[in-house]
C-alpha cells in the first residue's frame, strides 16, 4: 500500500474536477514528458446531481452507487483515460468515497440513472444495492442527534453521521464486499491506487479488512507482478481531537494537513523553514506522510482549514511548492485548480451540469477557467528536480531568514530568496563544475570549486529560485 507504482517518480497532481477525456489528453501531451507520477482524479462513482445548489463540487462526495458514471464522464471514457495514461507511464489514483452515501432526507435520480431515497428511516440505494441494514445502527452512535459532534470520542467520529451523511457500516461483510467489488473493478481497469476520502471517520480495522481482499494490480497495465494498490488516507489531524494519523499507518499513507500550515508560515517567515518538520505539534512519519501545499478543501477555507497559501498568491505559492518539492519529507502532490468566486461552485461548465473542456493556450498555460498550476514553470522544473534527487537527504542547510539553501546529497542543490535576490558563498555538496539553474533555463548558473563551495546568486523577483542537479535534472 506504500508504493505509488509509478517507477520511482515522486510527484502526483490532483486534476480536480477535470473530465476523463481531458485527463487522458493531458497525460499524453504533458504529464508523461514532465515526469509526473500520476493523477488524482475526482470521484468517478455515481453521485447526486444538485441542481438546486447549482451543481457544487461537493456533490461528487455524495455517492449513489459504485457505477463509473459521474460528472467527469462515463465508464468507457474512464477506462480509455486509465489505459491511455498507463500507456505513457502516468498512473491514475481514484478518490474513493466509501465512508458514506448521501445525506439523510433526500431522494432523486443520479447521473447514471440510479435512484436513491434517504427520507425518514429509508436508506435505499438500489444501484449498489444498499438499504437501511447496511448503515451504522443509531444505537452505536453516542451523539444526541446522530451526527458527528465530539471529536474527543472515536466512536462518535466513526459511528455517527458526518454532517448528516449516511454512515455505511464498515463492519458488515456485505458492505466490505461491495467496496471490495468497486476497488477490484478499478484494479482490473488499471488504476494504481486510491485516496480514501474521510478515512478519519472510518475504523482503521474496517479499512484494513477491506484492503486485505484486493487483487494484485494487472501486469498487462505495466505493473510488476505482485503490485498492490497505493493507498493514501484523508485524515485531518491537527492535534485537535482523539483521532491520530498514526492509527492509519498500517493501511497506507496519510494526508498530513499540518504541513499546509507550516509551509505557509515558513514562506511568510523563512526562519521557520529551518525545522519545519520537527517543531511544534509533530507530523506523520516521512514514509507515511502524504503532503501538499493546499488541497481542494482548504484552498476554500474548509475542512483542513487554517491559513494556507494557494494559487491566488502566485509568488508565495511558487516558493511554497518549490520548497515542498525540494525538501526530503513525505510524498508530494500538486493541486491543479479552477478559478472560483464562490467556495461551493463547481468547475467551469458550458452552462448547467456539463464540465467545460480544458483549453491549452499557445504558451502552454490553460484557459477556460482552469488554473493548471501543474504547468507553471516552477512546478514543472521542481518535479524534475525532485525526481532527480530521490533517495538523498538534505545537507549543508543554510538559512539567514531572508534566503534558504541546502543540498540533496551530492545530486542536487536548491536555494530560494524571499525578497528576490541573494548572493552568498555556500557549500553545495556537489562535485566541482558548472551547473545550470533549471528554473531560468540556464540564464543563471553556478561554478562549484574543488571544495564544493560556489557563489550562489539569485536575482529574479517573480521566481527567486535556484535548482541545479549533478548531470542535469531532466
Ligand atoms: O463543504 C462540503 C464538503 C467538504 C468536503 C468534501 C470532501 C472532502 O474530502 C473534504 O475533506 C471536505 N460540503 C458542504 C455542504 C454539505 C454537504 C453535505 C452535507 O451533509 C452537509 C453539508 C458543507 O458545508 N459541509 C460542512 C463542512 C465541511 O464538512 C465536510 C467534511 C469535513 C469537514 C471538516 C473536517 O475537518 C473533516 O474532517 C471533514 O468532509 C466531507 C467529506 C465528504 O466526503 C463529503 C462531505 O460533504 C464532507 C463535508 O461536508
Amino acid at each position: 500500500f506504500y508504493d505509488p507504482n509509478c517507477n520511482g517518480k515522486q510527484v502526483m497532481v490532483h486534476l480536480f474536477e477535470w473530465k476523463w477525456t481531458d485527463i487522458a489528453a493531458e497525460c499524453e501531451r504533458y504529464l508523461a514528458g514532465a515526469g509526473y507520477c500520476g493523477v488524482q482524479v475526482s470521484p468517478p462513482m455515481e453521485h447526486v446531481i444538485l441542481a438546486e445548489n447549482n451543481y457544487p463540487w461537493w456533490q461528487r462526495y455524495q455517492p449513489v452507487s459504485y457505477k463509473l458514471y459521474s460528472r467527469s464522464g462515463n465508464e468507457d471514457e474512464f477506462i480509455d483515460m486509465v489505459h491511455r495514461c498507463n500507456s505513457v507511464g502516468v498512473r491514475i489514483y481514484v478518490d474513493a468515497v466509501v465512508n458514506h452515501m448521501t445525506p439523510t432526507g433526500v431522494s432523486g435520480v443520479a447521473d447514471g440513472g440510479s435512484t436513491y431515497n434517504t427520507n425518514g428511516h429509508a436508506r435505499d440505494f438500489p444501484g449498489v444495492p444498499y438499504s437501511a441494514e447496511h448503515f451504522t445502527p443509531r444505537h452505536k452512535c453516542p451523539s444526541g442527534d446522530g451526527t458527528v459532534d465530539d471529536y474527543s470520542n472515536p466512536s462518535n467520529v466513526r459511528n455517527c453521521y458526518l454532517y448528516g451523511l449516511t454512515d455505511l457500516n464498515g463492519k458488515l461483510d456485505y458492505v466490505r464486499e461491495k467496496v471490495v467489488g468497486y476497488f477490484n473493478q478499478l484494479i482490473q481497469i488499471g488504476v494504481a491506487g486510491i485516496r480514501i476520502d474521510a478515512a478519519k471517520y472510518m475504523w482503521p480495522e474496517d479499512i484494513s479488512a477491506t484492503l486485505s481482499r484486493l487483487t494484485d494490480l494487472p501486469t498487462d497495465q505495466g505493473f510488476p507482478a505482485g503490485s498492490k494498490f497505493y493507498v493514501f488516507q484523508e485524515v485531518i489531524d491537527q492535534n485537535d481531537g482523539a483521532i491520530k494519523v498514526d492509527e492509519y499507518y498500517n493501511t497506507g499513507y496519510v494526508t498530513e494537513f499540518r504541513y499546509c500550515s507550516k509551509i505557509a508560515w515558513g514562506i511568510k517567515d523563512y526562519g521557520q523553514l529551518s525545522n519545519l518538520i520537527d517543531y511544534g505539534w509533530g507530523m506523520a512519519r516521512s514514509d507515511r506522510a502524504f503532503i501538499f501545499t493546499d488541497n481542494h478543501d482548504n484552498q476554500r477555507g474548509h475542512g483542513g482549514g487554517g491559513n494556507v497559501i494557494t494559487h491566488e498568491s502566485p509568488r508565495d505559492y511558487k516558493q511554497a511548492v518549490a520548497y515542498t518539492l525540494a525538501q526530503d519529507y513525505g510524498f508530494t502532490r500538486i493541486m491543479s485548480s479552477y478559478y472560483f468566486t464562490n467556495t461551493d461552485q463547481g468547475p467551469p461548465s458550458n452552462g448547467g451540469y456539463s464540465t467545460a473542456d480544458v483549453i491549452i493556450n499557445g504558451d502552454g498555460s490553460c484557459g477556460g477557467g482552469w488554473v493548471c498550476e501543474h504547468r507553471w514553470n516552477v512546478m514543472k522544473k521542481m518535479v524534475e528536480f525532485r525526481n532527480a534527487v530521490v533517495g538523498t537527504s538534505m545537507e549543508n542547510y543554510w538559512n539567514n531568514g531572508n534566503a534558504v539553501a541546502f543540498s540533496r546529497g551530492n545530486k542536487g542543490f536548491f536555494a530560494m530568496a524571499k525578497q528576490g535576490s541573494m548572493s552568498e558563498s555556500l557549500q553545495t555538496g556537489l562535485p566541482a563544475g558548472s551547473y545550470c539553474n533549471i528554473i531560468d533555463d540556464c540564464a543563471s548558473s553556478i561554478q562549484v570549486g574543488a571544495d564544493g563551495t560556489a557563489q550562489i546568486s539569485i536575482n529574479n523577483y517573480e521566481e527567486p529560485i535556484l535548482a541545479v542537479c549533478a548531470g542535469g535534472c531532466g
